[in-house]
């Protein structure tokens, strides 16, 4: 196929179009969160890979004492009578519950609890992991000595510990905390964190235990920051914005369940937590500050909830509270997407988006309101300026809609291509179990699928803002979805084929669209063509979403175009995906093209290519 490239930009390319969407659907907790602990049973709502004893709950917030369920995954050791109750005088009104231990008579050695972790715990030598929570002795007693908090493999090696003296007179809650700093990397995850006392001098004794917390180093050191190898897997991607707290996990299965940003500011005692949307607790330790400091951390606009954000201190008690918290100066803040596909509520969503956006358009001008119904049905007033775009499609569907946008009215809305990810083979049940069509991890042919679709969105970024994969994140066991852009489990991060699509895109944006030849709509060949224009550079992406390599002739209007470019490819079996067992079988590979004003290109089958090089 021979591709003429115009000489002349029909439009610059936002600078929001790539980026990321972020909820907790095993992602938040346990997974970019760092805080080890975690959670509290997590009912999968798809098939559960394994029977894995499942998380912890560092804080016992939304259980019911004393069910089976509140001790999930906290385990006696050495003969400990251990329960979850409602305590009497809570650790804050926030975190009604308490772990309350008794030591029996008669023990010898090390007797108390410990913590699994989430599905396992990391545990990397020179690290330094800060172990806290609160104790306090229900009735007062005589006793004295030392708790030995330690990190240990499930088979009793200890790779590092620390001890703290308790007191039997501490009747009210005291926080203890520690630092370990292990000598010795774990050989895997089967770790747990444990609390014990001396089984001999603390016979008799009755304590209670509040609000855990472990915590291994975060990225760029935030308290109650992010896991850094996730976090680092994110920031690589060049992302320029993050949609948050969801997805379906913002809007709750309750009016009284929905995320409620005040309930997750603020100290973590004072965070109830709260039951997500995909059948878990969310402790809310992964709050709308730390979300809103990890964008700033990454370089990335948030796109969501409003005064906590842009207010000023002095005229909004909620801005002084951001104030209190750290950041006196506003976040970034330009858009704000009011609900979450509301397309299955449309009837109510014509009342909800008048009511928001009317109040709150008035109180913030400047900010842009998203509607998430389908666009312009029904009619909305205001009339929106942006809309949220979702699909979950079958590789075909993205190869065969790359041009799902060039048909739109140019009449001044903008589209936010918010969700989008291939993750079945079976176009009549896309979202069937695992075994019926439905992808675990993105594979190779969806991944280009996708790129063939993303050509389509720059070509149409006069009116595409922005757009994101999702879901983002996703743990490899106890899981609510699949594929997620990224997979992780206690130990590691796997950076997928559409991980890496999602990359090659994002760093190679560029800043204004070159028109060229367009691709055949029922094609398998795709591509677009930007320029960057710091260092002149042409940029080409190119997907061939056939079972055979293709060759492609660009004829270049410019006067000089360099002989030599660089290609970075990606390329590997349709069916093929990176997994926890083989996590680099795809990744990409860059090498030296020959370019030129009229060069060849061979795209090798089911592949996505970057074609970079100099021309002016
Ligand atoms: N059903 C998807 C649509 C919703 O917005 C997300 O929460 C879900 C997973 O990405």
């Amino acid at each position: 196929v021979t591709v003429t490239v115009s000489a002349t930009a029909s439009h610059s390319i936002p600078t929001t179009l790539w980026g990321q969407m972020f909820e907790d659907i095993s992602s938040g907790d346990g997974g970019l969160y760092a805080e080890r602990e975690r959670n509290f049973e997590r009912r999968p709502l798809i098939s559960a890979k394994s029977v894995h004893p499942v998380l912890q709950n560092r804080a016992f917030q939304q259980v019911t004492p004393g069910s089976s369920a509140a001790l999930n995954a906290w385990q006696a050791v050495n003969g400990a009578t251990i329960s979850v109750i409602k305590e009497t005088t809570p650790v804050s009104s926030a975190l009604p519950n308490a772990l309350h231990v008794t030591v029996p008579s008669g023990k010898s050695g090390q007797v108390g609890f410990l913590n699994t972790g989430y599905s396992g715990i990391k545990i990397t030598a020179k690290s330094t992991y800060t172990a806290s929570f609160y104790y306090r002795f229900p009735t007062s007693s005589s006793f004295s000595g030392s708790v030995l908090i330690s990190l240990q493999a499930t088979s009793g090696q200890v790779f590092g510990s620390a001890s703290i003296q308790l007191s039997g007179s501490q009747t009210t809650w005291k926080q203890v905390s520690v630092s370990i700093t292990p000598s010795t990397s774990a050989s895997s995850t089967s770790n747990v964190f444990s609390v014990t006392v001396d089984g001999g001098s603390a016979a008799g004794q009755t304590i209670n235990f509040a609000m855990f917390s472990l915590f291994p180093p975060t990225f760029k050191n935030r308290q109650n920051g992010m896991r850094a190898d996730i976090a680092e897997a994110l920031a690589e991607m060049g992302p320029s914005f993050f949609r948050l707290p969801g997805g379906n996990n913002l809007e709750g299965q309750t009016a009284a369940t929905r995320w409620q940003w005040n309930a997750t500011v603020g100290p973590i005692l004072s965070r109830p937590g709260r039951v997500g949307d995909w059948g878990y607790a969310n402790t809310d330790g992964l709050g709308l500050f730390e979300y809103l400091n990890w964008c700033e951390d990454v370089g990335m606009q948030p796109i969501m909830a409003i005064n906590f954000v842009v207010g000023d201190p002095t005229k909004s008690a909620a801005a002084a509270l951001r104030s209190s918290l750290g950041h006196p100066e506003p976040f970034t803040l330009n858009f704000v997407e009011v609900g979450n596909e509301d397309n299955f509520a449309a009837s109510t969503y014509t009342y909800r988006w008048h009511d928001f956006v009317t109040a709150l358009k008035a109180q913030f001008p400047n900010i842009h309101f998203i509607a998430t119904s389908i666009a312009f049905n029904p009619v909305l007033s205001p009339v929106p300026t942006e809309y949220d775009v979702h699909v979950y499609q079958s590789p075909t569907w993205f190869a065969q809609n790359s041009f799902y946008y060039d048909g739109f009215q140019r009449n001044g809305t903008k589209y936010f291509e918010g969700e989008y990810a291939a993750i079945s083979t079976n176009a009549s049940n896309l979202f069937g179990a695992i075994g019926t069509g439905r992808f675990t991890f993105p594979t190779m042919q969806g991944s280009a699928g996708e790129a063939a679709f993303m050509t389509g969105l720059e070509r149409n970024s006069d009116i595409v803002f922005a757009a994101s994969y999702a879901p983002l994140l996703g743990h490899v066991i106890n899981n609510q979805w699949t594929p997620n852009l990224l997979a992780f489990d206690a130990g590691n991060v796997y950076r997928s084929t559409s991980f890496y699509v999602q990359k090659l895109f994002s760093l190679n944006r560029g800043d204004s669209y070159i028109p060229s030849t367009l691709p055949s709509k029922t094609g398998t060949l795709f591509w677009s063509v930007v320029r960057k224009t710091s260092g002149n550079q042409i940029i080409i992406k190119v997907s061939n979403t056939a079972a055979s390599a293709a060759t492609l002739t660009f004829v270049l209007p410019f006067n000089t175009v360099s002989s030599t470019g660089t290609a970075q490819v990606l390329t590997g079996a349709g069916t093929a995906s990176n997994t926890p067992t083989n996590p680099n079988l795809i990744v990409p590979v860059t090498g030296n093209i020959t370019t030129g004003k009229t060069f060849n290109y061979n795209a090798p089958a089911v592949s996505v290519s970057v074609l970079t090089f100099t021309a002016s």
